[in-house]
């Protein structure tokens, strides 16, 4: 059955790639987004937009005017654990009190369900190889702390107002939409398979990696790359878990294999037949040493299974769409690095 979702933050990377299966699922969606790293150009023209921020109420309640909505997805956020060291009370103003004000404009409105973006980061550096929802929560970063906060906020909002909710922790969103119409923009793009192709193309002068004195394999960080609209369709699956279960719900999203940084770069090498420079800069602040997820309870309970779950086949589908980006900080430079061969 059509219903009526408001995805805030859906201009973003990963909610663009959720708007476009919304829409494909037969949804009506409309987008609530700041544009600060979201893009107009990623959304189809047959969705509403209402720009305004989660941390202006009375955008909010513009937004639920347009309602009613049957349930919201909630992408918006700032999401550089690397800058959250830095600047933290950024990333707990946006990420906690944004999300709370969201909170509350839904209560307002009669909205209960929620799915929340959480995250990998939430667990800190973990205490055995594969990560599973009982593992020990213990955040390395404000990033993490802020997305932490929200599932025990959303736990207390199921007991006090009925809120139902799905928290999913992903690992590393990675890949792009296979058509190569929409993929990752972020300015300044701070995450690793982004900063390899855009090395790869000749658009940055190389690829920096922050530390080779870590304790793995080859003394990189490791983390499990996931398929964007892998992660688009464990939410869409949401949506009845939602209906047939009150409460806060929480599930990891990952293929459950580690690559180390290397490896990522040698699966870009093979991708892209192109010369990649590296070298090895410092650690950067907040990184874990390795987080790997074990999903099994997303694929028992939604049904979920990862299509694009091979490394090789997540990178063509970003390596498609970098080559040829129709939007974001590189769309420019790409374009002469074209015309210029
Ligand atoms: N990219 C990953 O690997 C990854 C991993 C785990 C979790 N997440 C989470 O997934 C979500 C989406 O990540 P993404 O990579 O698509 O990020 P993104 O920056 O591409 O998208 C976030 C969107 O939210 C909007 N936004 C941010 N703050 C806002 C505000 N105050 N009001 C209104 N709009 C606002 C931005 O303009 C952007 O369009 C985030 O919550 C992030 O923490 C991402
Ligand atoms: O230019 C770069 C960029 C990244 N890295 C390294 O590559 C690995 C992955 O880094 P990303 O920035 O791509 O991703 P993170 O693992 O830091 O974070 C991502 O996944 C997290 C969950 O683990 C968060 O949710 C966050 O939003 C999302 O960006 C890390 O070891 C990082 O230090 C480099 O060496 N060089």
């Amino acid at each position: 059955m059509s219903q009526n979702i408001l995805v805030c933050g859906g201009a973003g990377y990963i909610g663009s790639h959720m708007v476009r299966l919304l829409r494909r699922s037969g949804h009506v969606v409309t987008v609530f987004d700041n544009f600060s790293q979201g893009h107009r150009a990623a959304l189809p023209d047959d969705v509403s937009v209402i720009e305004g921020d989660l941390c202006d109420p009375s955008a909010l309640v513009r937004a639920f005017a347009a309602g009613p909505f049957d349930a919201v997805y909630h992408f918006a956020a700032l999401i550089s654990v690397g800058e959250s060291v830095t600047a933290p009370d950024l990333y707990y103003r946006n990420n906690v009190v944004g999300a709370l004000n969201l909170l509350d404009a839904m209560r307002g409105a009669g909205c209960d369900r929620i799915v929340f973006s959480s995250t990998a980061a939430i667990f800190g550096n973990p205490e055995t190889d594969l990560i599973d929802e009982s593992h020990r929560r213990a955040p390395l970063n404000p990033y993490g702390w802020s997305k932490l906060m929200m599932e025990q906020i959303l736990a207390d909002h199921a007991h006090a107002f009925g809120v139902r909710s799905v928290s999913f922790r992903y690992f590393n969103a990675a890949g792009a939409d296979p058509t190569g119409a929409i993929g990752e923009a972020h300015d300044p793009e701070t995450h690793l398979i982004p900063n390899i192709l855009l090395a790869a193309m000749g658009v940055r002068s190389g690829l920096e990696i922050f530390g080779d004195d870590y304790d793995t394999r080859d003394g990189t960080c490791v983390r499990d790359y996931i398929h964007v609209d892998d992660i688009a369709s464990a939410h869409l699956a949401a949506l009845g878990l939602m209906d047939a279960e009150p409460g806060a719900h929480a599930f990891n999203l990952g293929n459950g294999r580690g690559f180390t940084n290397l490896d990522v770069i040698d699966a870009a090498r093979d991708v892209t037949g192109r010369d990649i420079p590296v070298r090895v800069g410092p650690r950067r602040p907040g990184d874990a040493a390795m987080l790997v997820a074990d999903s099994t309870k997303a694929r028992n309970r939604l049904d979920w299974t990862p299509e694009v779950p091979d490394i090789l086949d997540i990178m063509k589908t970003a390596w498609t769409w970098h080559q040829a980006p129709a939007y974001g900080p590189f769309a420019v430079e790409h374009t002469a690095e074209r015309s210029a061969k």
